[in-house]
């Protein structure tokens, strides 16, 4: 049986208190309060958490924490770290926390300890790289490979761009790196366009080696390769895969001893910090990757051991709790003030929605309350100049996370000035907002009649009190971009307890993947007898334009 969270003493606890705080606005809480900072503050592992303009009170987090409490979630930490087989519904563990184990802490599965072979991935990912780098293993003509292609999608794509781009100052200079991962010949084109056959290693990332897009583009990869001047023989000097696959991977035509290999205890989109991130570690060195699995493993450790009213992961899951159960809030913005940070949201749209989107929890009954919310957002400054309006003046609650770093990598004149004013003045806004006496007052100071005063007024208004968070850290290094992440995948798992779902799994994708196929053979063969005549006539309409 599963434990109903709304059925709980805490969480009907929360829903009374909620009553009480749904009339307060924050503004008069800081006002009453000259510590109400330091009092909802909390750091770890380079990141700090500034949480005190939510709408919450010592009272908030504490019964939040005695829901956690009440969903076991420190046996659930227990559970995983452990290696106990927490997704149930594909038997296995949830173990990408051992791919960052800088520590050596032994983690076994099935009985193995399965560092050992952690560490022996890293020490084959470490060899390739600096094979790459010393021109050993070169291409087809000789030269060295200076463009590295990371073939993949969802999980072998997203989270190892994000690191890649988070850590642009640190790349290898005379490296490119790029990504296909749509199966949309345009991405494919305008990738491949202008590069070197020559100089060009393919990277083909794919846990399952059987996901239609990564298998379409690798190969449309080695066609071109081939049409470029390439022989079939010479495919395994340009062409290395990442899989658990190794059958489908050597029937490709990749060479066993350039396929680094994954494993079933990690969920794709938690597996950046494997051998799905051996682009990155090829454009960054390894020394700068193993930094990012240091940072991410500094996280695990504070996540792990850290009391939870300290813990980070557990303070932001808990507070999501709060608000997309509490306050009927349906969605979270990721606004990151970091350019090199402008794919987060992307990632965590993957990590957070394919984790948390679940109607069941662990044992299969529908779920009676929300479960994960929409995860969305930008980069600062440019999201104020177009979904702000709605966070500040829009019907619906928006929490939003402000993440920025102190310093910048690219000192320019005033710039990480007027970032950081912005980044502040933005959440400044969402808690005080702008009262209609104060609109007022400031209209008829600049000479308006009364009489138009009072009806400008209203669409002045700034109701504020909208909740944030102010993540800050030093600057974008390797380690806090990995803690940053993991922090991120932590609070997740948080919430899934708290659901009582499997984070885990992704069954909701499988069905349009099998749909898909067979749209494909109506395509194909133009059957479409027993189709819904919305589809039917769109596949009729799709084959008179598309054959010849
Ligand atoms: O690495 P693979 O096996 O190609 O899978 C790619 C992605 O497809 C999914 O299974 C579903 O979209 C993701 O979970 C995964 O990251």
């Amino acid at each position: 049986m599963s434990q109903n969270p709304t059925q709980l003493p805490a969480w009907l606890a929360l829903a009374e208190h909620q009553k009480t705080i749904a009339n307060t606005h924050m503004r008069d809480l800081f006002r009453a309060d000259a510590e109400r900072y330091d009092k909802f503050n909390s750091s770890a592992a380079g990141i700090s958490l500034d949480y005190s303009k939510n709408r919450i009170t010592g009272e908030t987090v504490e019964k939040l924490l005695n829901l956690a409490d009440a969903m076991q979630l420190p046996k659930a930490i227990g559970e995983m770290f452990n290696g106990q087989v927490i997704n149930k519904t594909e038997n296995r563990p949830a173990l990408h926390i051992a791919l960052r184990n800088r520590s050596n802490r032994e983690i076994r599965v099935e009985g193995e300890n399965i560092t050992d072979a952690v560490n022996a991935s890293l020490a084959k990912m470490k060899d390739f790289t600096a094979r790459v780098h010393s021109g050993e293993f070169a291409g087809f003509t000789g030269k060295k490979l200076r463009t590295i292609v990371n073939i993949g999608i969802g999980g072998s794509f997203l989270g190892p761009k994000v690191v890649s781009d988070a850590l642009k100052p640190y790349w290898n200079d005379g490296y490119q790196l790029a990504y296909i991962a749509n199966v949309d010949g345009t991405d494919f084109a305008e990738t491949i366009k202008g590069l070197d056959v020559e100089t060009t290693l393919f990277i083909v990332a794919s846990k399952s080696f059987s996901t239609l897009e990564t298998l379409k583009n690798a190969q449309a990869a080695r066609a071109w390769f081939l049409a470029q001047g390439g022989r079939a023989d010479q495919v395994k000097h340009h062409f290395v895969a990442v899989s658990t696959n190794v059958p489908a991977a050597t029937a490709f035509g990749i060479e066993e001893a350039n396929m680094f290999p994954m494993w079933d205890w990690v969920g794709g989109r938690y597996s950046l910090w494997s051998a799905i991130g051996l682009a990155q570690m090829i454009v960054l060195g390894a020394q700068t990757f193993e930094a990012l699995l240091q940072g991410a493993h500094d996280m695990d450790e504070h996540f792990r051991t850290a009391p939870m009213a300290q813990n980070l992961p557990v303070i932001l899951g808990m507070l999501g709790v709060w608000y997309q159960n509490f306050f009927g809030a349906e969605s979270h913005a990721v606004l990151s003030y970091d350019e090199y940070l402008q794919d987060l949201p992307n990632h965590l749209q993957q990590v957070d929605m394919e984790s948390n989107g679940k109607c069941v929890t662990r044992e299969g009954e529908p779920v009676t309350y929300q479960t994960g919310s929409v995860i969305w957002g930008g980069t600062g400054t440019n999201g104020q100049h177009a979904y702000h309006q709605l966070i500040h003046q829009g019907t619906r609650l928006i929490p939003a996370d402000y993440i920025m770093p102190m310093t910048s990598h690219n000192k320019l004149a005033d710039h990480h000035e007027w970032l950081f004013a912005n980044y502040l003045g933005q959440q400044q806004a969402m808690l005080e907002g702008k009262t209609e006496a104060e609109v007022l007052a400031e209209l008829l100071a600049k000479g308006m009649d009364a009489e138009r005063a009072a009806w400008l007024a209203p669409h002045k208004v700034i109701p504020g009190n909208r909740p944030c968070n102010s993540i800050t850290f030093d600057l974008g290094t390797p380690e806090v971009i990995g803690a940053l992440i993991a922090l991120y995948e932590h609070k997740i798992f948080v919430q899934g307890v708290i659901w009582d779902i499997n984070s885990f799994d992704q069954w909701g994708v499988e069905l349009g993947k099998i749909l898909g196929e067979s749209v494909f053979s109506a395509i194909e063969t133009g059957k479409t007898d027993g189709l819904d005549s919305s589809t039917a006539s769109l596949i009729a309409a799709f084959r008179a334009k598309n054959q010849a």
